[in-house]
């Protein structure tokens, strides 16, 4: 687990809006990329994150380069941990592999970000790997520094805050949050923090196209700023004939003939019915979530490509007819997601089984990624992804980025839901348009927090599994 030393990049999310890893239809809608450079403690990664914030943007990434910090040979670290090791010097960053991560995220792909442990001066053994993201924005004092980096860049901003400020909140903050000593920080502020300021950092103030005197405490700069970025991409999406980065209502006629809704039946209005309604005991929900289930499962393998065979019936007679798909695997998006497995294993066989266990962060809601077990046999068969609701499709999309990692083709990915909405399941066709979606219910009432559909049937893992508070 991350201790409060180690800063790790963070991946944000707004769940409504512009789906993230727009670009993976190969159309070319690219990443906007953000530099913010200034001096230690200047503010930038408080700047950084009140764009995001600010930003209606569904997906957002933090690189912070001290990720990038080089591994210190045994005697560097023992001088480190005596204040007299330059970590201000642009040598000390591997911009190779900063490089590497950047480039991944600007083309749109995931990538591993390593994490840096500064109580321990050292990278930590975890890595955080990031899921694509519709804008990048890259934090560090020498952000401005590389060429190439530079070169990526969409919009390039140097926070300009009073030395005296920078150090008084450096070394609170490190006191509190880097484990270090006060006479320490002062003796490394002397000795390389400030001449290095003033040698490499300062002057990269000339490759920023905006400077933020004061930081955080520059509204009116920040507000300018972010009115730019906002402008900038919707500037993008229009150019691209794509819709504008607000969030827009969507119904099922904007949904691409790769969707499929199971036939709204009286007896699928009646389970619809039940599973609505407040009062319904959790046996009964448990009992007719998994008869819509199989319902939904049944219908979705229907969607499936099958290979014609040719068998003898016991009278001698030949009977063409298909045979079942021989490498399907199904994954389940856990919590959820996972109620419709009994229904799996009741259709399905032999396949192969998979689970990714995304868990939204309680105050931002952003998409985390807790675990993934997919079998390797994944890459060369058929996907049936299943989580039980489709709201924004955040969630959806990024289990769906997983499995292409893993080697899966997108036309092989079978999305399937019992309940999404119209703009959940536009946000997948969007990203991922060789995805077929198969749903049992399509409602459009979101709750203004986009997290729930205001109709439906409420947290459907707590309905389900008994977790209501
Ligand atoms: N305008 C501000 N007023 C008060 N504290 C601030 C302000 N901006 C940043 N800080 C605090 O100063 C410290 C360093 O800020 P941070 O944004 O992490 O700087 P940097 O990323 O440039 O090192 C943090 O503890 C942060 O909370
Ligand atoms: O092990 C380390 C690595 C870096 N530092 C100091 O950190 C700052 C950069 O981080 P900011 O968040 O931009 O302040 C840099 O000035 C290094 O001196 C460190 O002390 N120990």
């Amino acid at each position: 687990m991350a201790t409060d030393s180690i800063k790790s990049s963070t991946l944000m999310l707004r769940s409504a809006g512009r789906p993230p890893w727009y670009a993976a239809d190969g159309k070319n809608d690219p990443v906007y990329m953000v530099g913010v450079a200034g001096g230690s403690a200047s503010g930038k990664t408080s700047v950084a994150r009140r764009i995001v914030q600010a930003l209606d943007v569904p997906w957002v990434v933090i690189v912070s380069m001290d990720s990038f910090y080089r591994k210190l040979s045994p005697e560097e670290s023992k001088q480190a941990f005596l204040n007299n090791h330059d970590f201000d010097h642009p040598s000390s960053y591997d911009y190779t592999e900063a490089l590497r991560c950047v480039r991944d995220l600007k083309q749109g792909k995931a990538t591993s970000i390593p994490q840096y442990d500064f109580a321990k001066h050292a990278p930590s053994t975890e890595s955080q790997r990031v899921y694509g993201a519709s804008v990048v924005i890259f934090e560090g004092i020498f952000a401005l520094y590389d060429p190439t980096l530079l070169s990526m860049m969409d919009m390039k901003v140097f926070v300009d805050t009073d030395s005296d400020i920078c150090l008084a909140r450096r070394i609170k903050r490190d006191v509190t949050e880097r484990a270090r000593d006060p006479i320490g920080i002062l003796q490394q502020y002397d000795r390389f923090v400030k001449p290095a300021f003033d040698g490499f950092v300062r002057p990269t103030m000339n490759n920023a196209d905006v400077i933020i005197p004061r930081g955080l405490d520059n509204e009116v700069a920040i507000d300018l700023l972010i009115k730019h970025i906002q402008r900038q991409l919707d500037a993008r999406s229009q150019a691209l004939m794509r819709p504008a980065l607000v969030r827009q209502f969507r119904s099922e006629d904007d949904l691409s003939e790769l969707f499929f809704r199971v036939p709204e039946t009286n007896q699928v209005r009646a389970m619809q019915t039940i599973l609505y309604d407040a009062t319904t005991s959790r046996e009964d929900f448990i009992f007719y979530s998994d008869r819509l289930s199989r319902l939904v499962l049944e219908f979705g393998l229907g969607k499936l490509d099958l290979a014609p065979t040719t068998v003898t019936t016991p009278m001698g007679v030949p009977f063409d007819g298909y045979s079942l798909a021989p490498n399907v695997t199904g994954v389940t998006i856990l919590r959820a997601g996972g109620v419709m497995e009994k229904a799996l294993h009741s259709v399905v066989r032999p396949a192969h089984y998979g689970k990714i266990l995304i868990v939204g962060d309680p105050v931002t809601h952003e998409p985390r990624l807790h675990y993934v077990n997919l079998p390797p046999s994944i890459k060369d068969g058929q996907v049936l992804l299943m989580d039980s609701t489709i709201v924004s499709g955040a969630n959806a999309l990024m289990a769906v980025r997983i499995c292409l990692d893993h080697g899966v083709k997108q036309e092989n990915i079978l999305f399937m839901s019992l309940l999404a909405t119209p703009h959940g399941v536009h946000a997948i066709q969007s990203a991922f348009p060789k995805v077929k979606v198969v749903v049992a219910l399509l409602d459009s009432h979101i709750s203004e927090d986009n997290l729930l559909i205001k109709a439906g049937y409420g947290i459907f893992g707590d309905r389900y599994f008994g977790t209501e508070c």
